[in-house]
Formats: structure tokens, sequence, C-alpha cells
């Protein structure tokens, strides 16, 4: 998601909020309907999956666009993929077998064109992992071509994802941070003991914004302590939609902008989690004691 975020003064909610991001733009949110009590002293985080939509994307209206990095993991390949790649200008990274997925599946997207010419220009900064799952004529390949493969099979206690978001926080100065956003492209779907990893890596690396994709849906963590606003790219996503307190269980939570809004809810696994939820604007508004992960329906194109 592309995310800014606004610093919320220790004042009411009805005085406007200031992007704190360079270039930044005054919001009014006088119209707001989260509760003034729930902001004061709060930031407030916002959303918007503008990396689902085609490039050249439209200048940001507020605080700069993001930064994105893109991870392509171990699945089949997204439809979106392309225009994933586009807009991931900062860092590619194939995370082990997530190379043979861009070697195979990148030249079906352009069948009129050379494989060839298309795997040369899908080639990633960095190819990561522990390495027992990319294809020797595939590491072969990407090596000719000057890509730096690492071997980090020493470490067999954290993933593949992990070492090459690990990798992009290293690679990412300090002060761009805030305005990093990393993609996760074939993060859901197949073995649940992977999409559990995946998910882990969302709370270890909770001060980074991280966008899980697959074709079907997206996932992100939305932090308990920033309010949300989400930005919904309604030619690309929704309606369909969730929220989920993995992790630890909510005491409150509250929406606007929901078809079953939350107003001071308790969530819990084993009571109520908001599945099979719908967006029914455009601004969705999040607020929680608990950090709850965001998902929503990705279109299909028509
Ligand atoms: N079926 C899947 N569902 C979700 N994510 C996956 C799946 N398969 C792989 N991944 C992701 O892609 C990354 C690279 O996959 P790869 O198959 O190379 O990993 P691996 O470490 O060899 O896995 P394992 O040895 O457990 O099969 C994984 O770390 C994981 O994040
Ligand atoms: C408690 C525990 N469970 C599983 C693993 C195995 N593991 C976790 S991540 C990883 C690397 C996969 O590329 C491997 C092998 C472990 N180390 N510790």
């Amino acid at each position: 998601m592309t995310v800014t975020r606004a610093a919320a003064t220790s004042a009411p909610f009805s005085l406007p909020l200031y992007s704190t991001c360079r270039g930044s733009t005054v919001i009014d949110l006088s119209a707001s309907s989260i509760p003034a009590a729930q902001v004061r002293g709060m930031e407030v985080m916002r959303h918007a999956s503008t990396f689902l939509r085609p490039p050249p994307l439209p200048p940001a209206a507020d605080g700069p666009a993001p930064s994105y990095a893109l991870v392509v993991l171990n699945q089949r390949l997204p439809r979106f993929a392309p225009d994933l790649w586009s807009h991931a200008a900062t860092l590619r990274i194939f995370a082990d077998g997530g190379a043979n997925r861009v070697f195979d599946g990148m030249p079906k997207f352009f069948p009129e064109q050379d494989p060839l010419e298309v795997r040369r220009r899908y080639k990633p900064d960095v190819i990561r992992g522990d390495l027992d799952s990319i294809r020797p004529e595939v590491k072969e390949f990407y090596s000719n071509l000057g890509v730096k493969v690492e071997d980090v099979s020493y470490d067999q206690d954290t993933t593949d994802l992990h070492k090459c978001v690990a990798f992009i926080c290293d690679f990412t100065p300090e002060v761009d941070k805030p305005n990093l956003c990393i993609l996760v492209a074939g993060a859901l779907g197949g073995r649940f003991d992977h999409e559990a990893g995946n998910l882990n890596i969302l709370y270890k690396f909770s001060n980074i914004q991280i966008v899980l994709l697959s074709d079907d849906c997206l996932i992100q963590l939305l932090p308990k302590t920033h309010c949300h606003e989400i930005h919904i790219q309604s030619s690309v996503e929704g309606p369909h939609c969730g929220l989920i307190p993995v992790g630890a269980p909510s005491v409150s939570t509250t929406t606007t902008g929901l078809r079953w809004d939350l107003t001071d809810a308790g969530m819990s696994f084993g009571g109520l989690i908001s599945t099979s939820n719908m967006v029914c604007k455009e601004r969705i508004t999040v607020r929680s004691d608990s950090d709850l992960l965001w998902t929503i329906s990705i279109k299909k194109k028509t």
C-alpha cells in the first residue's frame, strides 16, 4: 500500500492534520467520523494500493509517492506482476525459487516477444535465500547477467522472505524508511506454513510497510500505534475485505466506511473476527488497541 503518515496533534481531531512527508499538504479531516479522543496524540497512517494501478500513476495528492521494493516468492506470479515490477523502481529481489517463477512466468505475459529478451528485461538486483529451490540453469542465467546470487543457507532459522526483507532494510537509509513500501508477490495461497511465515514478517518488521500479495487479495498490518485511513482504489480492489486480530485479541476496534462497521468492538479468534466484510466508502478508517491484519480482494480484470 502507498502509505503516508500525518502527525496528529494533541488537539481535537477537528483540527487539520498535517502530512509529515516532504511537500506536505494540509489535510482537513474535520468531517471525519473518528472521535476526537481516539486520535489524540496519535499519528494517522494513510494507505492506498496505487501500485495495483498500471503505471504511470498520477502525482500523489498528499506527501511524496512511496518508493516501492519488490520481493518475488516461489509461487505463481500474479497477473499484475509486470505492473508491480514497473512500480518497484527501488529494488527487485527474487527469494530463492522466486527466480524460477520469473524465469518461467514472465515470458508468458509477453507471448509475442522473445523469451530471452523478456528475461533479460526482468533482471533482479539480487537473488537471495538458502538456494535449495532455484534451478541450476536459472541460477546460471542470472549470474551470467551479473546478478548477485547470495547463498544464506547457513541460516536455517529464518525464511527466504525474512532474508530478503532484512536485505532491503539494510540497503535502505534510515531517513528513507518511512517512505519505503515492500511489495511481496506470491505470498498467499499454497502451503499454510509458508503463508503463516509470510504473515509473521509483517509483525517482525512492523516498522516497515509491507504488502503481501496474491492474484486474489492483499494483506497488510495496521499497527495499533496509529489511526489508519485506507483510500480504496475501487477500480482495482474491493469490495470484499476483512480485519483480523492475528497475534492478540482486540478489546476495542472502531471502523468507518465498512458494510459491517465495528464500534468499540472486541475481536478475537474463538470470538468475533471480521471476515466477508465489504467496503462501502472510498475512505475507510480503523482504530484499534491491537495490531490488525487488513485484507481486501483484488479485482479480476474485466
Ligand atoms: N506455497 C507457498 N505459499 C506461500 N509462500 C510460499 C510458498 N512457497 C514458497 N513461498 C515463499 O517463497 C519463499 C521462497 O520459497 P522456496 O520454495 O524457495 O523456500 P524454501 O525455503 O526452499 O521452502 P521449503 O524448504 O520450506 O519448501 C519462501 O520463503 C516463502 O516465503
Ligand atoms: C522451531 C523451528 N521450526 C522450524 C525451523 C526450520 N526452518 C525455519 S525457517 C527455515 C529456512 C527455510 O528456508 C527452516 C529450515 C527452525 N529452524 N526452527
